[in-house]
């Protein structure tokens, strides 16, 4: 493994995802014990003070992967040479807010920063977007990128896949390494389509293992899909480790491949499979292999989870009329 240090930006670092993903990144989660990376950290002018104290708490964790951090306000600088960018900062939304106004505050967010790893990113650079609405905000960096492939944009359903194969595991009592090839369709938002007919426990079709028709509709799906929403309530503000979390899992999965007879879920340029239409950042199952993405095809898609797949990408292509008439695509 090379020695060369990975160069890894990381936006909205002084918020709460921040706070865990950084030090899971600084301790190796990413890339193994062997391989250094240097953290980038921007953030907006205001929280660098509070960016400086999360530094202080880096440095005395005496990591040895960590091989240098950098903070600043300006994305030129710290996008410099970056190889992987994780676009975490976004505005969330107030009260008050319409959903136009934070595609707007955001939108304009991404643009800028679309527009910095368009100059200066490293030419490998791979970009995860987690800030949401996560689709979108990647569609919006990526047309503002056009230098970069598209294939090097995605956004972040690793979360709602992890949360997929938890629910499953609850409810039959199976480990969760047991379960492979649980698949989010969709958008990272209350459309998205969790879909088990694919997945396998221990070796046999989930739905099947599940044998609860009802439970999937009425229980499986929701509770996955709002998820989001119920920790908001719970916690009174959005998950952060669990987010943290799936942003590495995601990351890592991306650049040293997914497992085995598995696959994972990643919003990636829809090329029109299965009926997407081509161009929206839409969630599907892929593999990966050497910091590339290949969607799993041949999947046969029945009525049910035809209408709920539909659904979901109606929402993105709304979102994205929504972004054209702003300007920002
Ligand atoms: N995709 C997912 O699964 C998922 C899961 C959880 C949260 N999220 C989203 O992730 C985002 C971050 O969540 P959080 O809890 O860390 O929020 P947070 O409000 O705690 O932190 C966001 C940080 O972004 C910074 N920021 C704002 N504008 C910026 C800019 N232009 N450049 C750099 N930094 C900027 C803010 O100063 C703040 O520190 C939110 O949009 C949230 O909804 C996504
Ligand atoms: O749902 C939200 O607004 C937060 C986040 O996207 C989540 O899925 O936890």
């Amino acid at each position: 493994m090379s020695t060369t240090p990975l160069k890894v930006a990381v936006t909205g670092a002084a918020g709460q995802i921040g706070y865990s993903l950084l030090f899971r990144l600084a301790s190796g989660s990413l890339l193994g014990a062997d391989r250094p990376i240097e953290l980038r950290l921007l953030e907006i002018e205001p929280a660098l003070k509070a960016l400086e104290g999360v530094v202080m708490e880096l440095d005395d964790c005496a990591f040895p992967t960590l091989a240098g951090v950098q903070i600043g306000a300006d994305a030129e600088e710290i996008f410099d040479g970056v190889n992987l960018a994780l676009l975490v900062g976004a505005r969330p939304r107030g009260p008050g807010m319409e959903r136009g106004d934070l595609l707007s505050a955001n939108g304009a967010i991404f643009t800028a920063q679309g527009k910095a790893l368009n100059k200066v990113a490293a030419s490998d650079v791979r970009i995860g977007v987690t800030g949401n609405p996560a689709n979108t905000n990647a569609l919006i960096a990526m047309t503002n990128a056009p230098d970069i492939p598209a294939e090097r944009f995605s956004a972040l359903t690793r979360l709602d896949h992890n949360r997929a194969i938890s629910q499953l595991a609850t409810k039959t009592g199976a480990s969760v390494t047991d379960i492979k090839k649980v698949t989010i369709w969709g958008n990272h938002s209350a459309t998205q389509y969790p879909d088990i007919f694919h997945a396998e426990i221990g070796g046999k079709n989930a739905a099947e293992v599940v044998n609860d028709r009802a439970w999937i509709a009425d229980t499986f799906i929701p509770t996955v899909a709002k998820r989001g929403a119920a920790i908001i309530d719970a916690r009174g503000s959005s998950s952060a480790a669990s987010a943290a979390s799936a942003t590495v899992d995601a990351a890592r999965d991306w650049l040293l491949g997914s497992a085995e007879n598995d696959w994972v879920s990643m919003a990636v340029r829809s090329d029109g499979s299965y009926g997407v239409p081509e161009g929206l950042i839409s969630s599907f199952p892929v593999t990966t292999k050497n910091g590339d993405w290949e969607i799993v095809q041949g999947l046969e898609i029945d009525e049910f989870s035809r209408a709920r797949i539909d659904a979901s990408t109606a929402e993105l292509a709304d979102e994205r009329a929504a972004v054209t008439e702003l300007g920002l695509i």
